[in-house]
């Protein structure tokens, strides 16, 4: 966590004061580091050195499109699920040709406008998608480059609403079915089958997941060069965790090295889809404490960022650090962080130790990646405003979404129904 850093008891961005951010912009405010996100993409750039392939930053992680712009002009392909990230990518300037279209549920209008700006692959999940695949291209008269995404039966040891490579998962074809659908693509015209895709889970903070799905993959390789079918490329999907408290996962250059090694002397180029490994650690969500409300059983600080702007203590048990952004001397209690919104489970934080005031603010960190990007506008709470430090600059990349914003587009029915 080097980009956000304390100096003389306050936190910074790089090297501007997030407790000016917090006061200029107001709260809920999320804060990134350009140098962190450049930095962690970097890792993966070098880690791969000259092996061919790419690194397709998963855009469901962090899908803000000053982000998305730094991410493509240091050259990173990118992951998208909906053409809604498709067009996100695009308008950040990104090459559509190191663009990998994943996800379970694509519509013939997303496969045509991604066939449209000539996408790299699709991972195609299932054999029913293969089919309306192969009939778009073909009404198109253009040809797609597929991968299937395989289902490895891989426990990735993680909490269970982001394990992916189970049988019981709904991700995938299960990999001894492969073969067989395979051969199914490979005799379609309008389908060239170039990769294997495989993504096991998220957060996984041990090398054996990964490698015991890639030792199942690399099997599938061999057996379709039997049933000549020749692999091009390697996706193997994302899923590096990150240190939210204490959990050590491996370092980015040992998890490639790892794969590379495995690979043996086949010829195959890597795709990688990294998500909260890039994004996570390089953002911040400043709150403020309205209200402090201790009680004879607990202490809750009443802050004003929810569930709505940061879902995931409530939906994964999720734990972030929650830091003030200026220290203050004294004994610490123990408080519950809690949002305004009307559910139990509306809370950032539990049986945190901190000396709070009222007014204080505070950062939830390591909330750069699934943060953002999962915030809604439940109880008819606008949107935070997200900004972008750089160095000693900081500039506003998303403005709070306004009360208007949220009303807009809606129509009231007792006008309609008013007699005439
Ligand atoms: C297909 C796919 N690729 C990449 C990712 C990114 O994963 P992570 O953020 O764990 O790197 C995900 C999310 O888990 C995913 O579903
Ligand atoms: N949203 C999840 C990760 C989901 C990964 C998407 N396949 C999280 O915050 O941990």
């Amino acid at each position: 966590m080097q980009d956000f850093t304390e100096h003389n008891g306050q936190l910074f961005a790089e090297q501007v004061s997030l407790t000016e951010l917090a006061e200029q912009h107001g709260t809920p405010l999320y804060v990134y580091s350009r140098a962190a996100f450049s930095r962690h993409y970097q890792d993966y750039a070098n880690a791969l050195g000259d092996h061919p392939g790419m690194i397709c930053y998963a855009v469901k992680a962090n899908s803000n499109i000053a982000v998305l712009n730094v991410l493509a002009q240091l050259g990173a392909g990118f992951d998208i699920v909906s053409e809604g990230e498709l067009e996100r990518v695009l308008l950040a300037g990104g090459d559509p040709a190191r663009v990998v279209f994943s996800g379970v549920g694509k519509t013939p209008a997303e496969m045509r406008r991604a066939l449209d700006v000539g996408v790299h692959c699709f991972n195609v999940e299932s054999e029913a998608e293969v089919d309306v695949l192969a009939a778009v291209a073909a009404e198109m008269g253009k040809v797609a480059r597929v991968s299937l995404r395989v289902n490895p039966d891989v426990d990735a040891n993680t909490h269970p609403y982001i394990s992916t490579g189970l049988k019981e998962n709904k991700f995938g074809i299960d990999i001894a079915e492969a073969p067989r659908v395979y051969a199914h693509a490979n005799q379609l015209a309008a389908l060239q089958v170039v990769g294997i895709d495989c993504h096991i889970g998220s957060q996984l903070t041990e090398l054996s997941p990964f490698v015991d799905a890639l030792d199942r993959v690399l099997q599938l390789v061999d057996q379709l060069a039997e049933q000549g079918i020749t692999i091009k490329h390697l996706d193997l999907g994302g899923g590096l965790g990150v240190t939210y408290k204490d959990e050590q996962p491996p370092a980015v250059a040992d998890y490639m090295q790892a794969i590379k090694q495995r690979l043996g002397n086949r010829p195959l180029s890597l795709i990688f889809e990294p998500g909260r490994s890039i994004a996570a650690n390089a953002g911040v969500l400043l709150t403020k404490v309205e209200y402090l409300k201790p009680t004879p059983h607990k202490n809750f600080a009443i802050i004003d960022a929810a569930m709505n702007d940061n879902i995931r203590p409530s939906l994964y048990q999720a734990w972030q650090d929650i830091r003030p952004l200026q220290r203050r001397e004294g004994d610490t209690q123990s408080w519950d962080l809690v949002g305004p919104v009307c559910e139990t489970g509306d809370f950032l934080g539990k049986e945190r130790q901190l000396n709070l005031q009222t007014g204080d603010f505070l950062a939830v960190m390591s909330s750069g990646a699934y943060g953002f990007t999962m915030s809604s506008n439940y109880n008819s709470r606008p949107r935070a405003a997200e900004v972008m430090v750089d160095g000693d600059q900081a500039s506003v990349v998303r403005a709070r979404e306004s009360l208007a914003s949220l009303t807009q587009g809606e129509v009231l029915l007792s006008q309609q129904l008013k007699p005439s």
